[in-house]
Protein backbone atom coordinates (compact mmCIF):
# COMPACT_ATOMS: atom_id res chain seq x y z
CA UNK A 1 0.00 0.00 0.00
CA UNK A 2 1.33 3.46 -0.97
CA UNK A 3 -0.04 6.72 0.46
CA UNK A 4 1.56 8.84 -1.75
CA UNK A 5 0.13 12.26 -0.13
CA UNK A 6 0.46 16.07 -1.95
CA UNK A 7 2.47 17.71 0.71
CA UNK A 8 3.09 15.46 2.97
CA UNK A 9 7.20 15.57 2.29
CA UNK A 10 7.55 17.45 5.62
CA UNK A 11 6.21 16.68 9.57
CA UNK A 12 3.00 16.12 10.59
CA UNK A 13 2.47 13.45 8.04
CA UNK A 14 -0.98 11.49 8.41
CA UNK A 15 -2.30 9.04 5.90
CA UNK A 16 -4.91 10.08 3.58
CA UNK A 17 -8.22 9.77 4.84
CA UNK A 18 -10.27 6.65 5.62
CA UNK A 19 -7.22 4.40 6.34
CA UNK A 20 -7.40 2.80 9.82
CA UNK A 21 -4.89 4.27 11.86
CA UNK A 22 -3.20 1.66 14.14
CA UNK A 23 -0.25 3.76 15.54
CA UNK A 24 -0.10 7.69 15.53
CA UNK A 25 1.85 9.68 17.40
CA UNK A 26 0.97 13.35 17.65
CA UNK A 27 2.92 16.27 18.65
CA UNK A 28 5.71 14.30 20.46
CA UNK A 29 8.05 15.73 22.22
CA UNK A 30 11.91 14.54 24.75
CA UNK A 31 13.41 16.62 26.29
CA UNK A 32 15.99 15.77 28.66
CA UNK A 33 18.26 18.40 30.63
CA UNK A 34 17.75 21.24 28.07
CA UNK A 35 18.50 19.00 25.41
CA UNK A 36 15.79 18.57 22.57
CA UNK A 37 15.79 15.17 21.54
CA UNK A 38 12.59 14.50 19.66
CA UNK A 39 10.85 17.61 18.49
CA UNK A 40 7.04 17.40 17.33
CA UNK A 41 7.13 14.54 15.46
CA UNK A 42 3.26 13.45 14.51
CA UNK A 43 3.06 10.51 12.22
CA UNK A 44 -0.20 8.22 11.52
CA UNK A 45 0.75 4.78 10.53
CA UNK A 46 -2.19 2.67 8.85
CA UNK A 47 -2.87 -0.90 9.48
CA UNK A 48 -0.38 -3.15 7.35
CA UNK A 49 1.65 -0.85 5.94
CA UNK A 50 5.35 -0.93 6.45
CA UNK A 51 7.08 2.10 7.21
CA UNK A 52 10.64 2.90 7.03
CA UNK A 53 12.28 5.11 9.21
CA UNK A 54 15.99 6.42 8.15
CA UNK A 55 18.03 9.00 8.99
CA UNK A 56 21.19 10.02 9.88
CA UNK A 57 23.23 8.80 13.20
CA UNK A 58 21.94 10.25 15.95
CA UNK A 59 18.41 11.48 14.14
CA UNK A 60 16.27 10.28 16.89
CA UNK A 61 15.28 6.77 15.48
CA UNK A 62 16.30 4.39 18.16
CA UNK A 63 14.41 7.53 20.45
CA UNK A 64 10.91 7.50 18.98
CA UNK A 65 11.05 3.84 18.90
CA UNK A 66 11.65 4.23 22.43
CA UNK A 67 8.21 6.16 22.81
CA UNK A 68 6.31 4.44 21.12
CA UNK A 69 6.79 1.42 22.50
CA UNK A 70 7.42 2.72 26.49
CA UNK A 71 10.69 2.33 27.06
CA UNK A 72 10.65 6.33 27.45
CA UNK A 73 8.16 8.65 28.04
CA UNK A 74 7.62 11.67 25.90
CA UNK A 75 7.63 15.15 27.97
CA UNK A 76 4.88 16.19 24.72
CA UNK A 77 2.65 14.81 22.99
CA UNK A 78 0.66 11.66 22.90
CA UNK A 79 1.06 8.15 21.45
CA UNK A 80 -2.61 6.30 20.24
CA UNK A 81 -2.22 2.26 19.61
CA UNK A 82 -4.99 0.80 18.50
CA UNK A 83 -7.64 3.72 19.45
CA UNK A 84 -6.27 3.43 22.87
CA UNK A 85 -4.47 6.52 24.32
CA UNK A 86 -1.17 4.46 25.68
CA UNK A 87 0.93 7.50 26.58
CA UNK A 88 1.02 6.62 30.06
CA UNK A 89 1.31 2.85 29.88
CA UNK A 90 4.43 0.88 30.86
CA UNK A 91 5.98 -1.43 27.94
CA UNK A 92 4.64 -4.53 29.00
CA UNK A 93 0.79 -2.62 28.83
CA UNK A 94 1.59 -1.76 25.48
CA UNK A 95 2.80 -5.07 24.12
CA UNK A 96 -0.36 -7.28 25.51
CA UNK A 97 -2.16 -4.46 23.51
CA UNK A 98 -0.48 -5.73 20.08
CA UNK A 99 3.19 -3.69 20.12
CA UNK A 100 6.33 -5.56 19.81
CA UNK A 101 9.69 -4.26 19.16
CA UNK A 102 13.11 -5.97 18.56
CA UNK A 103 16.33 -4.14 19.96
CA UNK A 104 19.89 -2.81 17.85
CA UNK A 105 20.95 -5.50 20.68
CA UNK A 106 20.34 -9.26 20.90
CA UNK A 107 17.89 -10.48 23.39
CA UNK A 108 18.72 -14.05 23.19
CA UNK A 109 19.48 -16.73 25.96
CA UNK A 110 22.64 -18.15 23.76
CA UNK A 111 23.14 -21.24 25.99
CA UNK A 112 19.55 -22.28 25.47
CA UNK A 113 17.99 -24.26 21.82
CA UNK A 114 16.38 -22.28 19.47
CA UNK A 115 13.08 -24.14 20.18
CA UNK A 116 13.72 -23.35 24.29
CA UNK A 117 14.20 -19.54 23.79
CA UNK A 118 10.68 -19.36 21.49
CA UNK A 119 9.10 -21.56 23.94
CA UNK A 120 9.97 -19.18 26.90
CA UNK A 121 8.66 -16.06 24.87
CA UNK A 122 5.49 -18.50 24.32
CA UNK A 123 5.20 -18.85 28.21
CA UNK A 124 5.83 -14.92 28.76
CA UNK A 125 3.13 -14.48 26.56
CA UNK A 126 0.71 -16.61 27.90
CA UNK A 127 0.97 -14.73 30.59
CA UNK A 128 1.61 -17.74 32.76
CA UNK A 129 4.51 -19.23 34.64
CA UNK A 130 7.78 -19.75 32.46
CA UNK A 131 9.73 -22.80 32.90
CA UNK A 132 12.60 -25.19 31.31
CA UNK A 133 11.59 -28.18 30.33
CA UNK A 134 14.37 -30.79 29.20
CA UNK A 135 11.64 -32.71 27.48
CA UNK A 136 8.40 -30.47 27.12
CA UNK A 137 5.20 -32.82 25.42
CA UNK A 138 5.28 -32.26 22.34
CA UNK A 139 1.30 -31.42 22.37
CA UNK A 140 2.30 -28.42 25.13
CA UNK A 141 0.45 -25.16 23.77
CA UNK A 142 3.67 -23.06 23.85
CA UNK A 143 6.48 -25.62 22.25
CA UNK A 144 3.46 -26.09 19.51
CA UNK A 145 3.05 -22.26 19.39
CA UNK A 146 7.46 -22.48 19.29
CA UNK A 147 7.20 -24.47 16.51
CA UNK A 148 4.49 -22.53 14.58
CA UNK A 149 6.89 -19.28 14.92
CA UNK A 150 9.79 -21.14 14.26
CA UNK A 151 8.02 -22.12 10.85
CA UNK A 152 7.26 -18.90 10.07
CA UNK A 153 10.75 -17.42 10.32
CA UNK A 154 11.89 -20.74 8.09
CA UNK A 155 14.03 -21.78 11.54
CA UNK A 156 12.37 -24.79 11.98
CA UNK A 157 15.25 -26.99 10.85
CA UNK A 158 17.39 -25.09 13.76
CA UNK A 159 15.02 -26.06 16.38
CA UNK A 160 17.37 -28.04 18.17
CA UNK A 161 20.48 -25.84 17.43
CA UNK A 162 22.00 -23.63 20.17
CA UNK A 163 21.02 -20.09 19.68
CA UNK A 164 24.70 -18.76 20.33
CA UNK A 165 25.26 -20.71 17.28
CA UNK A 166 23.05 -19.21 14.83
CA UNK A 167 24.36 -17.12 12.45
CA UNK A 168 23.64 -13.11 13.08
CA UNK A 169 20.73 -13.52 10.30
CA UNK A 170 19.71 -16.41 12.00
CA UNK A 171 19.79 -14.76 15.42
CA UNK A 172 17.40 -11.83 14.32
CA UNK A 173 14.77 -14.60 12.80
CA UNK A 174 14.94 -15.98 16.04
CA UNK A 175 13.95 -12.51 17.61
CA UNK A 176 11.34 -12.27 15.42
CA UNK A 177 9.76 -15.35 16.21
CA UNK A 178 10.09 -14.79 19.83
CA UNK A 179 7.95 -11.78 18.93
CA UNK A 180 5.83 -13.27 17.32
CA UNK A 181 5.32 -15.71 20.17
CA UNK A 182 3.20 -12.68 21.78
CA UNK A 183 0.93 -12.50 18.37
CA UNK A 184 1.99 -8.35 17.85
CA UNK A 185 -0.49 -6.52 15.57
CA UNK A 186 2.16 -3.93 15.09
CA UNK A 187 6.19 -4.73 15.12
CA UNK A 188 8.78 -2.28 15.61
CA UNK A 189 12.26 -3.63 13.80
CA UNK A 190 15.44 -1.60 14.93
CA UNK A 191 17.94 -2.16 12.35
CA UNK A 192 17.25 -5.99 11.94
CA UNK A 193 20.13 -5.69 9.43
CA UNK A 194 22.93 -4.72 11.67
CA UNK A 195 26.04 -7.18 11.43
CA UNK A 196 24.22 -9.49 9.79
CA UNK A 197 26.40 -11.35 6.82
CA UNK A 198 25.43 -10.44 2.86
CA UNK A 199 24.53 -13.69 1.98
CA UNK A 200 21.94 -13.82 5.01
CA UNK A 201 20.62 -10.47 3.65
CA UNK A 202 18.46 -11.52 1.26
CA UNK A 203 16.73 -14.34 3.81
CA UNK A 204 15.70 -11.70 6.54
CA UNK A 205 14.25 -9.26 4.23
CA UNK A 206 11.95 -12.17 3.50
CA UNK A 207 11.14 -12.62 6.21
CA UNK A 208 10.14 -9.20 7.52
CA UNK A 209 8.31 -8.71 4.11
CA UNK A 210 6.00 -12.04 5.21
CA UNK A 211 4.69 -10.29 8.41
CA UNK A 212 3.13 -7.84 6.74
CA UNK A 213 2.06 -9.70 3.40
CA UNK A 214 1.45 -13.22 5.03
CA UNK A 215 0.77 -11.71 8.27
CA UNK A 216 -0.83 -8.66 8.03
CA UNK A 217 1.07 -7.35 10.53
CA UNK A 218 1.86 -3.37 10.28
CA UNK A 219 5.35 -3.03 10.49
CA UNK A 220 7.84 0.16 11.40
CA UNK A 221 11.55 -0.56 10.50
CA UNK A 222 14.71 1.41 10.76
CA UNK A 223 17.23 0.67 9.08
CA UNK A 224 20.50 2.01 7.44
CA UNK A 225 20.52 -0.03 4.47
CA UNK A 226 19.20 1.65 1.79
CA UNK A 227 18.76 -0.85 -0.46
CA UNK A 228 16.65 -3.04 1.84
CA UNK A 229 14.63 0.17 3.17
CA UNK A 230 13.45 1.17 -0.43
CA UNK A 231 12.96 -2.49 -1.22
CA UNK A 232 10.09 -2.83 1.61
CA UNK A 233 8.59 0.32 2.65
CA UNK A 234 5.47 1.41 1.15
CA UNK A 235 5.99 4.78 2.67
CA UNK A 236 9.63 6.43 4.13
CA UNK A 237 9.84 8.80 7.50
CA UNK A 238 12.83 10.48 7.75
CA UNK A 239 14.08 11.57 10.88
CA UNK A 240 16.57 14.49 10.99
CA UNK A 241 17.94 16.38 14.18
CA UNK A 242 14.73 14.97 16.19
CA UNK A 243 12.20 16.16 13.82
CA UNK A 244 10.24 14.46 10.93
CA UNK A 245 11.52 15.86 7.59
CA UNK A 246 9.64 14.02 5.64
CA UNK A 247 7.00 10.85 5.47
CA UNK A 248 5.55 9.68 1.78
CA UNK A 249 6.40 6.80 -0.60
CA UNK A 250 9.84 6.39 -0.81
CA UNK A 251 10.28 7.86 -4.54
CA UNK A 252 9.01 11.17 -3.37
CA UNK A 253 11.15 11.46 -0.46
CA UNK A 254 14.18 10.37 -2.00
CA UNK A 255 13.70 12.95 -4.96
CA UNK A 256 13.06 15.69 -1.84
CA UNK A 257 15.77 18.01 -1.95
CA UNK A 258 15.77 18.79 1.57
CA UNK A 259 16.05 15.01 2.07
CA UNK A 260 19.10 14.50 0.06
CA UNK A 261 20.72 17.87 1.34
CA UNK A 262 19.99 16.33 5.43
CA UNK A 263 20.32 13.09 4.93
CA UNK A 264 21.89 11.36 2.06
CA UNK A 265 24.21 14.79 2.30
CA UNK A 266 25.53 13.70 5.76
CA UNK A 267 25.71 9.74 5.19
CA UNK A 268 27.76 9.59 2.01
N1 LIG B 1 18.72 9.40 27.48
C1 LIG B 1 19.38 10.28 26.71
N2 LIG B 1 20.06 11.31 27.27
C2 LIG B 1 20.71 12.22 26.52
N3 LIG B 1 20.78 12.15 25.17
C3 LIG B 1 20.13 11.14 24.57
C4 LIG B 1 19.40 10.16 25.30
N4 LIG B 1 18.87 9.28 24.42
C5 LIG B 1 19.26 9.70 23.19
N5 LIG B 1 20.02 10.80 23.28
C6 LIG B 1 20.60 11.56 22.16
O1 LIG B 1 19.57 11.77 21.24
C7 LIG B 1 20.05 11.68 19.92
C8 LIG B 1 19.25 10.67 19.14
O2 LIG B 1 19.70 9.36 19.49
P1 LIG B 1 19.09 8.04 18.82
O3 LIG B 1 19.84 6.88 19.37
O4 LIG B 1 17.62 8.05 18.98
O5 LIG B 1 19.47 8.29 17.30
P2 LIG B 1 19.37 7.25 16.09
O6 LIG B 1 18.78 8.00 14.96
O7 LIG B 1 18.68 6.00 16.51
O8 LIG B 1 20.91 6.97 15.81
P3 LIG B 1 21.64 5.66 15.21
O9 LIG B 1 21.24 5.58 13.77
O10 LIG B 1 23.08 5.99 15.37
O11 LIG B 1 21.19 4.47 16.02
C9 LIG B 1 21.53 11.38 20.00
O12 LIG B 1 22.26 12.57 19.89
C10 LIG B 1 21.66 10.77 21.39
O13 LIG B 1 22.94 11.00 21.91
Amino acid sequence: MSTTEPGATHAHARPTGGEDVVLSATGLGLRIGGATIIDDVSLAVPRGELLGVIGPNGAGKTTLFNLLSGVARPTAGRVHLAGRDVTSSSVDARARAGLGRTFQTSNLFVGLTVRENVRLAAQAARGGAVSLLRFPRRQDAATVDALARLEQVGLAHHAETLAGGLSHGDKRKLEIAMLLAAGPEVILLDEPMAGVGSADVPGLVEVIRSLQREHGATVLLVEHHMDVVLDLSDRLAVMHHGSLLACADPETVMADPTVQSAYLGESA
